[in-house]
């Protein structure tokens, strides 16, 4: 088992997250909650120095792996945890459940659940200050069901069932239940009740979440689940849970980020609903150059066209480089390519593109989409972000902690509002 070298020390909650804007997502609630926390990105293959640590958040890009890659992957990071002896888990999926067909959200844990020896755990990827809710079971994205919203056109993770307990049992092992709001609205005993009974016949729990309120409900009835799962909602009342257990001391929230002087380069591979409207806004100030994987398959466009577009124009502002596109787009680009080598060449690309500016001296990025985010994050290589203030709910600054300060923000595909890019530029100043 991987141990954290000489630094070995006691956190309170070790989180694994499926992708690196949900990692950050989540660590953003966790400090805004008063936990310092830190985000890992990867395993670490070096002892970490984790003493001033309440929890920490590995991110992974798991989500649309292959099932056992993903499984195999998400092990390693727990084992990695629980040699830091953290007194609860929490596996972060997204707040919209993306899965590919087969998982992977029901594979992972399932396996997580088998590694602790336990045998029961809840499903809450409810998130309402952005609009997630759950009820009877059924996923809500603001006014719609998921599988109505714009999450039944993406790309890699397409939704297209609203019902969780469905969706779960078709990739998991074990008995779905639910949690009915009119328990949740009873408050913590009885949503405790309510779990410990089904725990006797399954082995998840949905349960159905309307408002903030319900958040730290649901949290304060978990207060003893050894695996939590969910989205970042389903941590606002973890901190209280500790404080009660006489674990923890609230501290401040977030980290004092490095002032970065430098040029801002915004990066979106996200082709969500909201990161449309985003490009589409940022492009009526900024100069932006468009990315299309099949210019990049032909040959017609390359990084060093890219790069030259880079040259000519960094010193007139900002700049955005974009895949994002519409459904339509994009279902004619996948068939021409393929779902995966068309979005391989765009992940590539933005990976091969950061690593160039970041030599050319940019010192803040701002990226859109969770998998596009992996790409980057990876070819920037660093070991650990420091968390700061939000951009927006679940979107912080975050620090590249390293020789050279860098600013970079994750956002999730559907997070922010139409003047996203704008604000994480002023507030990165
Ligand atoms: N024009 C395009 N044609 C085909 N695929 C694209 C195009 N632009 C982006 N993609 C791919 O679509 C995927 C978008 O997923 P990503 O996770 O980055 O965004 P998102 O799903 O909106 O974000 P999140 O997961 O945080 O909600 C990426 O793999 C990206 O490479
Ligand atoms: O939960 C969410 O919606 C996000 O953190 C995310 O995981 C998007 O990829």
């Amino acid at each position: 088992m991987p141990i954290n070298g000489e630094f070995i020390v006691s956190v309170l909650l070790g989180c694994i997250a499926d992708d690196f804007t949900g990692a950050t997502d989540l660590a953003s609630f966790l400090v805004q909650s008063g936990m310092r926390t830190v985000q890992l990105i990867g395993v670490p293959t070096e002892p970490v120095d984790l003493s001033d640590t309440d929890a920490v958040v590995i991110a992974l890009k798991s989500r649309t792996l292959p099932s056992e890659v993903a499984v195999a992957q998400s092990i390693e990071a727990l084992e990695w945890l629980k040699s830091l002896n953290c007194e609860q888990y929490y596996f972060k999926y997204c707040s919209t459940f993306d899965s590919t067909e087969k998982g992977n959200i029901g594979p992972v844990t399932d396996a997580l659940l088998d590694n602790l020896k336990e045998s029961f755990t809840i499903l809450c990827p409810s998130l309402p200050v952005n609009g997630r809710t759950v009820y009877k079971g059924n996923l809500f994205v603001n006014d719609e069901l998921l599988s109505e919203s714009g999450m039944r056109n993406h790309p890699l993770t397409p939704m297209t069932d609203s019902n969780l307990m469905r969706v779960m049992a078709a990739q998991s092992s074990g008995k779905v239940g639910l949690v009915p709001f009119d328990i949740v609205s009873q408050g913590a005993d009885r949503v405790k009740r309510a779990l410990s009974k089904l725990a006797h016949e399954h082995r998840y729990a949905v349960v159905d979440t309307l408002s903030n309120n319900d958040l730290h409900v649901i949290g304060e009835a978990c207060a003893d689940l050894m695996l939590l799962t969910g989205g970042s909602g389903l941590s606002v009342g973890l901190a209280k849970n500790f404080v009660d257990k006489g674990l923890f001391e609230i501290r401040n929230n977030s980290a004092e980020l490095s002032k970065v002087k430098g040029e801002a380069v915004v990066l979106s591979g996200s082709c969500s609903v909201m990161t449309q409207k985003q490009v589409a806004r940022f492009k009526e100030s900024f100069l932006s150059m468009k990315i299309s994987p099949l210019d990049l398959k032909s040959g017609k466009s390359s990084l060093a066209d890219a790069l030259t577009w880079f040259e000519k124009n960094r010193n007139v502002g900002a700049l955005m480089f974009y895949a994002t596109d519409t459904p339509e787009n994009i279902r004619f680009v996948q068939e021409q390519l393929g779902v995966e080598q068309a979005s391989e060449l765009v992940e590539n690309f933005m990976a091969d593109l950061v690593s160039a500016l970041d030599k050319k001296g940019v010192t803040k990025f701002i990226v859109a989409g969770g998998e596009t985010s992996g790409a980057v994050v990876k070819a920037l290589n660093p070991s650990m972000l420091k968390i700061g203030a939000s951009i927006a709910p679940g979107v912080p600054i975050t620090e590249i902690v390293g020789y050279s300060p860098k600013l970079i923000a994750l956002k999730s595909g559907n997070f922010g509002d139409e003047l996203f890019f704008e604000n994480a530029l002023e507030m990165m100043q």
